[in-house]
């Protein structure tokens, strides 16, 4: 099984990218993807980067934010320092109150995005992983809910299953355009979807 996990990985085309291209894993290439077609992070904006580690959507956030803006990642795991000034990371589970104090603090209360590449630990139980990533993305609408400036954008990935509808439904209904997609650099056998709401109301 790891073997074959093994192969696979180096036959992967954007594995091979992220490596050529310097970034810190495939998943940038999710980001950059989503990121030109809905123009998710702009340059001196706010980043709040929930699941950030190994840090390739961080590395993004950092380009598209330039020196003028802020990039916060949060991890249970530890991350390999940026050498920009304007990273910062706490190592924590953002769906305790301690943890969402400190991003409050360093990010001064408020985000201009929240990108939500989170995946919880996984069961192999597809209903039960599926639920696990519910429950992190509805965390992460309520840290949304406190701190996403008004016109604020969130991108946050989810695993599809029963629950996801409800997910969505509610999440509809705070943004002023509101889109699910699944970038092409997303594996076809992974349940993973992108939710994407532009324009918070506030
Ligand atoms: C797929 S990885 C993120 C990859 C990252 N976006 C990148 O581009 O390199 C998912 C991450 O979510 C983190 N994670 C899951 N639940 C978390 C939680 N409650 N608090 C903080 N991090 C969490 C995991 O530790 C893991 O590093």
């Amino acid at each position: 099984m790891g073997n074959k996990w093994q192969v696979e990985k180096k036959k992967d085309p954007y594995y091979k990218r992220a490596k050529g291209e310097d970034y810190r894993s495939r998943a940038s290439f999710k980001l950059l993807q989503l990121d030109k077609k809905y123009k998710i992070i702009k340059k001196g904006s706010a980043v709040l980067d929930l699941g950030a580690t190994p840090g390739g959507w961080s590395q993004i956030a950092l380009e598209k934010v330039d020196e003028g803006g802020i990039v916060l990642g949060v991890d249970l795991q530890k991350i390999k320092p940026f050498p920009e000034l304007n990273f910062h990371f706490i190592r924590g589970n953002f769906t305790q109150v301690p943890v969402q104090q400190k991003m409050i603090d360093i990010l001064d209360g408020k985000a201009d995005v929240i990108i939500s590449d989170a995946s919880p630990s996984l069961s192999g139980i597809k209903d039960v992983d599926h639920l696990r990533s519910i429950d992190l993305a509805n965390c992460v609408i309520d840290i949304a809910d406190n701190i996403l400036e008004t016109n604020g954008n969130l991108l946050i990935k989810v695993f599809q299953g029963e629950e996801f509808k409800n997910l969505i439904d509610g999440m509809r209904k705070k943004f002023k355009i509101f889109k699910t997609t699944k970038p092409s650099s997303s594996r076809k056998k992974s349940s993973e979807m992108y939710v994407i709401g532009l324009k918070y109301k506030g």
